[in-house]
């Protein structure tokens, strides 16, 4: 799925996933990954929760912000109260009205940075809809939702608490214009949920959360100023998380291949094999002999990294009816093609071995700042179970590396269950995966320490495989 802009109609389905690229492959002093940023957002209805969540999506302007929004845990109805629903008779204001346990699980796998399904809800049947949404990559994630500030649990992942409080008028007055025009209701029959349950509710259950709130933006998104002291709040939180990075590229500058660990596996150096690579590094190479010497190298890369995965004994029967005792590989294997060179490893996969799983990731460097986002990642959703072989043709900064990686382990696969297969690494890119990916085996068949770096663009001896492999040179 892509974790690209999105912006989902609230009639059908409530969860809001605005922007998403993934997360950053930069990771702490010690190997850790930057930890997420939760915001609980709470209030009543209609004071505006959900624009006060928009308007700090867009001040923050990083591109890896998810909005859940509580409607998605609202649980499913019996018949019975289905029937009372209709009849605007059904308490959807009381904290039994919602699957807590659902939105923890969620909620959770986000902190964690990993990927999950979050369910949708659809207002005007009342009920959760067939669909859930993928939702991957976040860094800071917003919930917001009239008991966001309610769960014990909840409220201790939540780095800051906000609660809007807006006049209770005002909150009806736009609940029954937006529930008209978009949630399918007639006005009278706002009024009577409104008086027979919103209002109680709010002043038995939801207002009390404003004790839990870190933060109270009286008059919500009419408010600009608390809003732009939570937004500077916010964004000072981040730079400081920020600061403990590492980038790669700034990390590993001095390192060299002595430092490298046993993780790292490189192709024998025949005779044949230096051969190649001076083929591929030479700049003066056609394109027929790059392709066709970049197809032969990535058989014999595959091979290699095939003969790292693991095998069980299995005894057979021969054609002589004797027993043979033999292996087998121990479980599935998937390729995964970091796009859009690693296709030409794809391609080499595709012809040693037979596979029936395969899976793709699109990272692109932000053209400002080189920094990779993630445009598209589809990943067979059995993947956990599988070994990955993930194929990129070269590992430079290590920071696509890295992503791919994490987006593998996000998504449920152990992270000892990966082999990542190049035809060049730089030493500095392995170090980076190795210390962010300890049990990641690194398969390569050169180790290059010849970089150009032109400061965050850091160039191997391929110069640009993709380009010079498709002929997109400039
Ligand atoms: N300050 C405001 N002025 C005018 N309309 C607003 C304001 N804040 C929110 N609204 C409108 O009120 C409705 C409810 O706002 P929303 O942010 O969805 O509330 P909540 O998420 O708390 O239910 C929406 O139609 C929204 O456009
Ligand atoms: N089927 C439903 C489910 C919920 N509601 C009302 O939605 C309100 C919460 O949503 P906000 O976006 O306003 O926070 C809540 O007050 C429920 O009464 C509903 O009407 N129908």
């Amino acid at each position: 799925m892509t974790a690209t802009a999105h912006r989902s109609a609230k009639t059908t389905t409530s969860t809001l996933m605005l922007k998403s690229d993934g997360r950053p492959p930069w990771y702490t002093p010690d190997g850790k990954n930057l930890p997420v940023y939760m915001v609980g957002i709470a209030g009543g209805s209609a004071s505006g929760k959900t624009s006060v969540a928009r308007r700090i999506v867009e001040s923050l302007d990083v591109p890896w912000v998810v909005i859940i929004s509580m409607d998605s845990f609202y649980r499913q109805l019996t018949p019975k109260e289905s029937r009372q629903a209709f009849e605007n008779n059904h308490d959807f204001d009381h904290p039994t009205s919602f699957d807590f346990a659902t939105a923890l699980r969620v909620l959770q796998d986000l902190k964690q940075g990993k990927a999950t399904h979050v369910p949708q809800y659809d207002f005007t049947t009342h009920s959760p809809s067939k669909e859930t949404q993928h939702v991957y990559g976040a860094s800071v994630v917003i919930f917001e939702g009239i008991f966001a500030l309610y769960d014990p649990t909840i409220l201790q992942m939540m780095d800051v608490k906000i609660f809007v409080d807006t006049d209770s008028d005002i909150c009806l007055a736009r609940r029954i214009k937006r529930d008209v025009a978009e949630r399918a209701r007639d006005p009278l029959g706002v009024l009577q949920q409104y008086d027979r349950f919103v209002k109680p509710a709010y002043d038995g259950f939801v207002r009390p959360t404003m004790n839990n709130a870190d933060v109270i933006i009286p008059r919500g998104l009419d408010n600009q100023v608390a809003i732009d002291l939570m937004i500077q709040h916010i964004k000072r939180q981040l730079d400081e998380r920020t600061a403990t990075i590492m980038r790669p590229v700034l990390v590993d500058r001095y390192c060299s291949s002595a430092g490298l660990r046993d993780t790292l596996v490189t192709l024998p150096q025949t005779n044949q094999v230096r051969a190649m690579q001076t083929i591929l590094c030479d700049c003066s190479t056609l394109r027929d002999d790059f392709v066709f010497y970049s197809d032969r190298l990535s058989r014999l890369i595959i091979e290699c990294g095939l003969g790292q995965l693991r095998l069980d004994k299995k005894t057979i029967e021969t054609p002589t009816g004797l027993p043979y005792q033999g292996y087998e590989l121990s479980s599935v294997v998937t390729g995964v093609t970091v796009l859009r060179a690693g296709g030409v490893m794809e391609k080499a996969l595709r012809s040693v071995a037979r596979l029936a799983n395969y899976g793709k990731i699109l990272i692109v460097g932000d053209p400002k700042t080189h920094e990779p986002r993630l445009h598209y990642a589809k990943l067979p959703p059995s993947i956990m179970q599988h070994r990955v072989l993930l194929m990129d043709p070269t590992i430079v900064s290590g920071a696509n590396a890295m992503m791919a990686v994490r987006i593998c382990v996000d998504h449920g696969v152990h992270e000892e269950s990966i082999v990542f297969l190049s035809l060049l690494a730089t030493p500095q890119g392995v170090h980076a995966i190795q210390t962010a990916f300890p049990k990641v085996k690194i398969v390569v068949a050169l180790l290059d320490p010849h970089i150009a770096k032109d400061d965050l663009l850091i160039r191997s001896g391929y110069g640009l495989f993709g380009d010079r492999y498709f002929g997109t040179e400039c």
